[in-house]
């Protein structure tokens, strides 16, 4: 077996027509065995989602691809430019909005106005001066988004960055990630529990089950996808078959 390895490369340099590329890895933690020889490329621009009972290894396999975990063994191929935003944002209190999108870059003319520009994308403009204690939950991961944006990154990770939003602003989250990236075009990993938010958004979705890949499907759908639409309608009780929910439980048995 060869030695594992996460290398940052030139996506086109050496993993060709990918993004990312992750091939046979394994990952453990003591006895658990949480990825058994996991194949995954995610192409440039691809929107991948990622479902999965809890304990699969979703949490695992994102930080595999931002380096804060090693497999034990396989190859991840990784672009330079990585970036995550997770389900609580991640704000400094200290710090003001503006500074935030900054946090870690030099603070330049040019990187203000870069972070300044990602604020208007996102709608949040006018709170560049706020302290995140004055924002709501929606607004603040807003500005994740932005500082995520501000990176650049060629491949965008999401671990249940909407999941703690009430309903009606995670609809609104859904529509701003669409606009934003019809215009960035990153690769993105999102992880979520929330099966119409991944046909909603995604062109594809991955369901781990057990460490290994249990579904991978290409959603060739138009957007905006309907939820009545039957080929979305096949895929969402595909994917809840999967993971042992009944897509219709009010129905009654003939
Ligand atoms: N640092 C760690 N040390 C020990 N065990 C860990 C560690 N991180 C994760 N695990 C274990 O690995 C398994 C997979 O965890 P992971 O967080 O990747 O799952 P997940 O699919 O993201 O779960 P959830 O949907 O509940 O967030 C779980 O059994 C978890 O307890």
């Amino acid at each position: 077996m060869s030695a594992p390895t996460t290398t940052r490369t030139t996506p086109s340099a050496t993993t060709g027509r990918a993004a990312a590329r992750l091939t046979a890895v394994s990952k453990a933690y003591g006895d658990t065995r949480v990825l058994d020889a996991i194949d995954l490329t995610i192409a440039p621009g691809e929107f991948v989602a990622v479902l999965g009972p809890s304990g699969t290894g979703k949490t695992t396999l994102l930080r595999l691809l931002n380096g804060f975990e090693k497999p034990d063994a396989g190859e991840i191929l990784v672009p330079p430019r990585v970036t995550t935003v997770y389900q609580e944002p991640r704000l400094v209190p200290a710090h003001r909005v503006l500074r935030n999108v900054l946090l870690g870059q030099r603070r330049t003319k040019g990187n203000k106005s870069a972070a300044l520009a990602a604020l208007t994308e996102v709608g949040l403009e006018r709170h560049a001066r706020s302290w995140p204690a004055t924002l709501s939950g929606g607004e603040a991961q807003r500005v994740a988004l932005a500082r995520a944006l501000v990176r650049d990154p060629q491949l965008l990770l999401l671990d249940e960055p909407f999941a703690a939003l009430d309903a009606l602003t995670r609809l609104r989250m859904h529509d701003l990630l669409d606009r934003l990236r019809e215009r960035h075009r990153p690769a993105i990993l999102l992880v979520t529990h929330d099966i119409d938010e991944a046909i909603r958004l995604a062109d594809r979705i991955v369901m781990l089950r057990s460490g290994s890949v249990a579904i991978d499907v290409r959603i060739d759908v138009e957007h905006p996808r309907t939820i009545t639409d039957p080929r979305v309608v096949d895929l969402r009780e595909r994917l809840l078959g999967e993971l042992g929910i009944d897509p219709n439980p009010t129905k009654e048995n003939p």
